[in-house]
């Protein structure tokens, strides 16, 4: 059995990996890790877990945690993982790192959009970008794993074939995003309050939202050069769920069939890609509780533009499903193992 440890397992990405490893075969939860519940029954936090998980929260010393596990998932605010990550630990265990703090390899670009000191640069080079269907075979090898954002999850696969195909031209892309709340943490925060955010909705970030260089990053390694683009995230009065709308110009008149096969290529063998079929529009109830990312796209012949559509859960791929995934990898196991969660629905 791979003995985990979970560091920030009182928050909402944390308890997501907790109640997914509850499932999986081959792990056994050793340390639930935590700031402000140290010796509290995690029951008494989460009560859905009451007589399933029996654990009483620890703290969150990773050095201590590293002697009794072999694999850690961070789940804590920005600047955590990298400010307490050391060669000792990792000589010793895998890391999963749910936070930004290993996803952008220029520290520059992540210290100005973080607003952060990078405590330990020395591990972003080594780190290795968790989107599975597209660094699989980096992540078998990887120590450490920098377990990408719920937004970016969402943009970069729905956006990955026309990118690599070269079918648009990059500069022309702009997302339009939408996350429920739970994708704030469950931390209080007044712009999550029920009055703020029920029977509401508001676009936040604009031209400033901390994914837009990771979305960069990724999809100008797709492209082959560098990319700039629009990116708007929304809150949107749901709990779960991740929406995304993008627009990007097509770079010459391509047929329905051409960008299908594109897609294709790319995800008809990926299990948690779902491209769906000709003009049905991804929605965050076809894909809650599940990992699966369900993707389409529209060509718009009027304006030579292709509309692209894609919807996740941002706990589950959006964050701990895309983090057990990547735990899969590494550990050599089916990568699916403790992940075939059927969306639910209503
Ligand atoms: N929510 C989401 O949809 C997604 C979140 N993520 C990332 O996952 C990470 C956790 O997010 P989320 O679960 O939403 O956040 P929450 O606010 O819900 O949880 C944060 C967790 O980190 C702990 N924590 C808070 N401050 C510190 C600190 N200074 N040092 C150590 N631990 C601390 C908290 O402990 P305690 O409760 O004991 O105080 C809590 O367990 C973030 O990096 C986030 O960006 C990634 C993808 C999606
Ligand atoms: C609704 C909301 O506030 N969402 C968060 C993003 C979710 C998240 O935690 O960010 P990562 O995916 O990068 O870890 C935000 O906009 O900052």
């Amino acid at each position: 059995m791979i003995k985990a440890g979970i560091i920030g397992a009182t928050g909402y990405a944390g308890a997501e990996i907790v109640r997914l490893l509850m499932g999986h075969p081959e792990v056994e939860i050793k340390w639930l890790g935590s700031r402000s519940y140290i010796d509290q029954r995690y029951a008494d936090i989460y009560r859905n877990m009451f007589q399933i998980v029996e654990d009483i929260c620890k703290d969150d010393n990773l050095d201590k945690l590293a002697e009794e596990v072999d694999v850690i998932f961070t789940a804590t605010p920005q600047g955590f993982c990298a400010s307490v990550i050391n060669e000792e630990i990792l000589s010793k265990v895998k890391v999963i790192d749910l936070s930004a703090d290993f996803r952008i390899k220029d520290v520059a670009i992540y210290e100005k959009w973080y607003g952060i000191e990078h405590k330990s640069p020395e591990y972003i080079k080594e780190a290795v970008y968790g989107l599975c269907e597209i660094n699989r075979e980096d992540i078998k090898k990887a120590r450490l794993v920098a377990n990408p954002g719920c937004y970016t999850t969402c943009s970069i696969l729905s956006l990955y074939p026309l990118v690599k195909e070269g079918l648009i031209d990059p500069s022309t892309i702009i997302i339009d995003a939408k996350s429920g709340t739970s994708g704030a943490g469950r931390g209080a925060k007044v712009d999550n309050l029920f009055c703020e955010v029920n029977e509401n909705m508001k676009a936040y970030g604009v031209a400033t939202h901390r994914h837009t260089p990771e979305i960069e990053e990724q999809l100008g390694y797709a492209a082959g050069q560098e990319i700039v683009l629009n990116f708007t995230p929304h809150l949107v009065p749901m709990n779960r769920g991740i929406l995304v709308t993008a627009y990007a110009s097509l770079k010459e008149k391509v047929s329905y069939e051409t960008v299908k096969a594109a897609y294709d290529k790319y995800y008809e063998k990926e299990k948690f890609v779902r491209v769906l079929e000709k003009d049905v529009c991804p929605q965050t109830k076809w894909v809650e509780g599940s990992n699966y990312v369900d993707v389409n796209f529209k060509i718009d012949e009027r304006t030579g533009r292709v509309i692209v559509m894609g919807a996740l859960d941002n706990l589950v791929k959006g964050a701990a499903g895309q983090a057990v995934q990547n735990m899969n990898l590494v550990f050599g196991l089916d990568e699916s193992t403790g992940l075939d969660l059927v969306p639910m629905f209503p």
